[in-house]
């Protein structure tokens, strides 16, 4: 099933209603947003826009999180972007969020208050549920077409994200179409061989994504890092130290072990972990050890050098690259080589594609993002994407398709 885009409706003299990911990190102190990588991303489908009357809908964060905030600041960075001006509004489908829309002219741009502060959309409901809420009610009698462009949001079944298009013609915005056709690619026709490089801290992700590219034949081969990689270490038997076993457990992804030992049972020959890793010794620094001579009381913190070699071999031998999540922990300089490394040597590859906030900002932090395919701006939505899923906020949009489009 397909779904509309932009280029499929008429926008002009229209009041569209936008949703967006604009969810950054920012100071909780000043509220100053310190990476605006979402906000220039979203850019292009406002401009697209320039005729309509366009309605902002985004959030910030969640509620009981410190970066939990109003959207000034958001709405100066969209104006400082786009060069026009943006105005906000403290209230979402309220008084005065009905009489500022009321007001606009064609060209205007208004940004509603962080839709996180109602209450109804910070809960995973239904699409027919999320109709029939009053925050979805509220927003639906202000627009006359909703345009989702919030590719980072996508895999959260809230009300603005599958009640709006429920209820109301609704497309794609320019992001959400490029992100999903991209990271189709890597299932249809990426060039092969296909690697991912799988790493980070969300090792439960990982690992549904790891299941499905190798269940699927997508993936010639899946590396192994970060602490995705203690983790499949451990299922092979190797003992990973203390600190990094116990933070397997702090994390709370022991039964992920049970899941890497099925996965080498089924696919050893297509998962490439390191034989040798990076310590942090008693002094601090770092050492480099072989699995089978981890010390019982120090950190696994890198992917080891003697493993980097085949690691980056294999990533500049491959057709596409799929990395998502650090190879170590990169925001110790001992520890960035594994991350900095492998993620130069992916850039060089045919068709990369980087998932992942924390991965994202390595790359544009590294000045190698233009050598990429794509960086998504997506975190979890990108691997869920990557898991095969279909994305509640893409499935949304395809039955709104059906029902609205062709009137
Ligand atoms: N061996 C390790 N031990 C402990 N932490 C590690 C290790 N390797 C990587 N990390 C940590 O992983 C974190 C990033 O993991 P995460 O899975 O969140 O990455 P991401 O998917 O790119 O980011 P996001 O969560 O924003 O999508 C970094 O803060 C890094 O310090
Ligand atoms: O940054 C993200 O991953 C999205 O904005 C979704 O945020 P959430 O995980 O708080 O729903």
């Amino acid at each position: 099933m397909k779904f509309g885009t932009l280029d499929d409706i008429e926008t002009d003299r229209k009041t569209v209603l936008l949703r967006v990911d604009f969810n950054s990190p920012i100071d909780p102190a000043s509220n100053l947003i310190l990476d605006d990588k979402r906000f220039r991303e979203h850019a292009p489908t406002v401009q697209n826009l320039s005729d309509s009357k366009v309605v902002v809908i985004t959030h910030q964060s969640r509620p009981q999180k410190k970066d939990f905030t109003t959207l000034q600041a958001h709405a100066e960075r969209l104006e400082r972007l786009i060069g026009r001006p943006v105005d906000y509004t403290d209230d979402i489908f309220g008084k005065c969020a009905r009489e500022a829309v009321r007001s606009m002219d064609c060209g205007d741009v208004l940004m509603l208050e962080n839709v996180r502060f109602n209450a109804e959309e910070n809960i995973k409901m239904s699409p027919q549920d999320a109709a029939s809420t009053h925050l979805v009610r509220g927003l639906r009698a202000m627009g006359d077409i909703y345009v989702n462009d919030a590719f980072g949001t996508a895999h959260r079944s809230q009300p603005t994200i599958v009640g709006l298009p429920y209820s109301m013609k609704s497309v794609a915005g320019t992001l959400m179409e490029r992100e999903v056709k991209t990271l189709s690619k890597v299932f249809t026709d990426a060039p092969k061989p296909v690697t991912f490089v799988l790493g980070g801290t969300k090792v439960d992700d990982s690992m549904d994504v790891a299941k499905n590219v190798l269940d699927a034949g997508i993936a010639d081969q899946v590396l192994v890092v970060g602490v995705v990689s203690n983790v499949f270490l451990a299922a092979d038997g190797v003992d990973i130290g203390k600190p990094s076993g116990d933070l397997i457990k702090t994390l709370g992804y022991e039964g992920e072990i049970g899941k890497a030992k099925e996965m080498l049972k089924n696919h050893r020959d297509r998962i490439v972990m390191p034989e040798h890793v990076a310590i942090k010794n008693t002094e601090g620094e770092r050492e480099e050890v072989s699995v089978d001579k981890i010390p019982s009381e120090r950190p696994v913190l890198d992917l080891g050098l003697e493993s980097l070699i085949p690691f980056t071999e294999t990533i500049k031998n491959s057709g596409t690259v799929v990395f998502n999540g650090p190879a170590g922990v990169f925001e110790e300089e001992a520890f960035s080589t594994g991350t900095f490394e492998l993620l130069k040597a992916a850039g060089k590859a045919d068709f990369s594609v980087v998932g992942g906030g924390h991965t994202a900002v390595v790359v544009e932090s590294l000045g190698i993002d233009e050598s990429f395919s794509h960086i998504s701006t997506g975190g979890g939505a990108c691997i869920e994407f990557l898991t095969g899923k279909k994305l509640p906020a893409v499935a949304a949009l395809e039955e709104s398709w059906a029902k609205f489009g062709k009137n």
